[in-house]
C-alpha cells in the first residue's frame, strides 16, 4: 500500500529564550493517519514546540511546512488547513457560541453550516448554552468551545494543547475516541497530553521531550 502523504514536516527545530534551550536539532513528520502524542514533564517545551508548528512562535533555527507548504500563520493556505485548540482564551466576548461556530463554519466554506453547528454543539453538549456568551461559560463548557472550533471546520491537520484540561471523565472519554476517529479518517494530529489514556487511544506514536532532566 501507498504511504500516506506527510501533512505536517520539521526539521532540525530550534528555541532558546535567552540562554536556556528549550528543544534543538527536533525534528518531526507526521502523515495523515497519525497522531504523535508530545508527553513529558511540566517545563519539558510541549506547549512551545506546538506554538512553534502551528506559526504562533518562530523557532530561532529549523523549517516547517504543513503539506508541501511553508508554515506561516498569515498564509491562507496554512489558516484553512490547520485547525488548533492552543487555549480557549481566544473568544470574542459578544459573539455567543453558536454565533462563534456559526461564523467559523461559514468563513471556511463549509456547505450546510447550519446542520454542520448543530451537529458538532450537540456533540460538545452545548445545546442548552448556545445562546451564551464565552464569558459566562463554566471552564469545562469553554474548553468544549474551543474544541468545536476545529471540529466544525475543514482541517487536515490538528493541534491541541492539553485539550483533556478542564473536562470532566465522560468528556475525557469522548474527546478520546473523537480523536481517535478523526485519526482513522486520515487526518493528522500533533497534541500535548499529561492523560496516559488519551496517549494511549489515540497516539499512533509518543515523542516525550526534556527527558535529560530525569
Ligand atoms: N516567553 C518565554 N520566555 C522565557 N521562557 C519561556 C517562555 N515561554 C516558555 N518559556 C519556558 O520554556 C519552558 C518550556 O515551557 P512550555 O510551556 O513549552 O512547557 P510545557 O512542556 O508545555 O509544560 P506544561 O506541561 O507545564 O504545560 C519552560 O521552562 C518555560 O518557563
Amino acid at each position: 500500500m501507498a504511504k500516506r502523504s506527510v501533512v505536517l514536516k520539521a526539521s532540525g527545530l530550534k528555541r532558546a529564550f535567552g540562554p536556556v534551550t528549550i528543544f534543538e536539532k527536533f525534528s518531526l513528520e507526521v502523515r495523515a493517519g497519525e497522531a504523535v502524542a508530545l508527553t513529558g514533564r511540566n517545563g519539558a517545551g510541549k506547549s512551545t514546540l506546538l506554538r512553534c508548528l502551528i506559526g504562533a512562535d518562530r523557532p530561532d533555527e529549523g523549517t516547517i511546512e504543513v503539506c508541501g507548504n511553508p508554515m506561516s500563520e498569515t498564509s491562507a493556505q496554512i489558516r484553512r488547513d490547520v485547525a488548533t485548540v492552543i487555549d480557549d482564551l481566544d473568544f470574542f466576548p459578544d459573539l455567543s457560541v453558536v454565533e462563534h461556530l456559526d461564523l467559523l463554519a461559514r468563513a471556511h466554506g463549509i456547505a450546510e453550516p447550519d446542520e454542520a453547528v448543530d451537529e458538532v454543539l450537540e456533540e460538545v453538549q452545548l445545546i442548552p448554552q448556545s445562546g451564551q456568551l464565552p464569558g459566562t461559560l463554566s471552564s469545562g463548557q469553554r474548553r468544549r468551545l474551543a474544541l468545536a472550533t476545529a471540529f466544525v471546520r475543514p482541517r487536515r491537520l490538528l493541534v491541541l494543547d492539553e485539550p483533556e484540561q478542564r473536562l470532566d471523565v465522560e468528556g475525557v472519554n469522548w474527546l478520546a475516541q473523537r480523536l481517535k476517529s478523526e485519526r482513522e479518517k486520515g487526518l493528522a494530529i500533533v497534541f500535548a497530553s499529561h492523560e496516559p489514556s488519551l496517549v494511549q487511544t489515540v497516539a499512533t506514536r509518543e515523542v516525550k521531550l526534556g527527558a535529560s532532566r530525569e
